[in-house]
């Protein structure tokens, strides 16, 4: 584990694999933090690619600063990040608000994404119902901890069948989810209910784009993943089975075969990208 300060604020990372392997950035959803790419960090370095995982500030380790903490904020972030390592270019992936964060990236960073990787995400912006329900949890969340939000939304986060044929997985969502700070949770939801609609964005990429989704999530359904689809033709859509919200953490070797095949296909290891 690292740290570096920026921005006001003490990021934690992991820099993982081969530090010549062609990078790779995996930014994980709320209220998570980088432990939920663990199963990824082991396939990604034994196939060359170099796995750098941040804790968004707010989440896990990294400080928090609350109040509202926009998507632009966690991409400038991971931006200042991907500086201070040399990284000029990588592939930015993320999970549900992680993948929001990674079109964020995409929208103000452009030239420095090789690849994109959306997982168990959507586009639209926030809709006036969604808006008011951010805020309203933000405010629970900070009134009541995060520990009765969490043992509510466990069997959605992943699939319900899930919580009880892999009580390991089922454990470690809810730890992290248990282990939020309120404040960067509540920060992060106010701001993420502000997100502009990234549809435009996305229907502009020229970079290869790998969309993935868990065929049983019911937060942003496989009808999500086919309408990013639709925007960028030139895309790959993979369909996890057996899978709810957070395909990468319920069935890693299916979504890590997935993520290979499409790295392995679009940023072969040739290429090195260090600044
Ligand atoms: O609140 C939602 O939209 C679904 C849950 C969620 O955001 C999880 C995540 O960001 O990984």
């Amino acid at each position: 584990m690292s740290r570096i300060a920026l921005h006001g604020v003490t990021i934690h990372y992991d820099d993982l694999g081969p530090s010549d392997g062609p990078p790779v950035v995996l930014i994980h959803g709320h209220p998570f933090n980088r432990s939920l790419w663990a199963p990824q960090a082991t396939a990604l370095g034994a196939a060359g690619y170099r796995l750098i995982t941040p804790d968004l500030r707010g989440y896990g380790d990294s400080g928090v600063t609350p109040g509202t903490v926009f998507l632009s904020d966690f991409a400038d972030d991971i931006a200042a990040l991907l500086g201070h390592l040399g990284v000029e270019r990588a592939v930015v992936g993320g999970v549900s608000m992680g993948g929001q964060i990674a079109m964020e990236f995409q929208r103000r960073h452009p030239q420095r994404v090789r690849a994109l990787v959306l997982s168990d995400t959507s586009a639209p912006a926030e809709t006036a119902e969604g808006k008011e329900f951010r805020n309203r949890l933000a405010d629970r969340l900070l009134a009541e901890g995060m520990d009765g939000y969490a043992s509510e939304v466990i069997d959605k986060m992943i699939a319900a069948y899930n919580v009880a044929a892999m009580p390991g997985v089922a454990a470690h969502v809810l730890g992290m989810m248990r282990a939020t700070d309120p404040r960067g949770a509540a920060a992060a939801l106010r701001g993420r209910a502000e997100r502009p609609d990234y549809r435009d964005t996305l229907a502009a990429v020229e970079a290869p784009v790998l969309i993935v989704v868990g065929a049983d999530d019911v937060y942003t359904p496989v009808a999500a993943a086919e309408d990013i689809r639709r925007l960028v033709p030139h895309a790959t859509l993979a369909v996890i089975e057996q899978a709810g919200h957070l395909p990468g953490a319920e069935q890693p070797e299916r979504f890590n075969a997935v993520l290979l095949d499409f790295l392995t296909s679009h940023v072969p290891h040739r290429a090195t990208d260090r600044a």
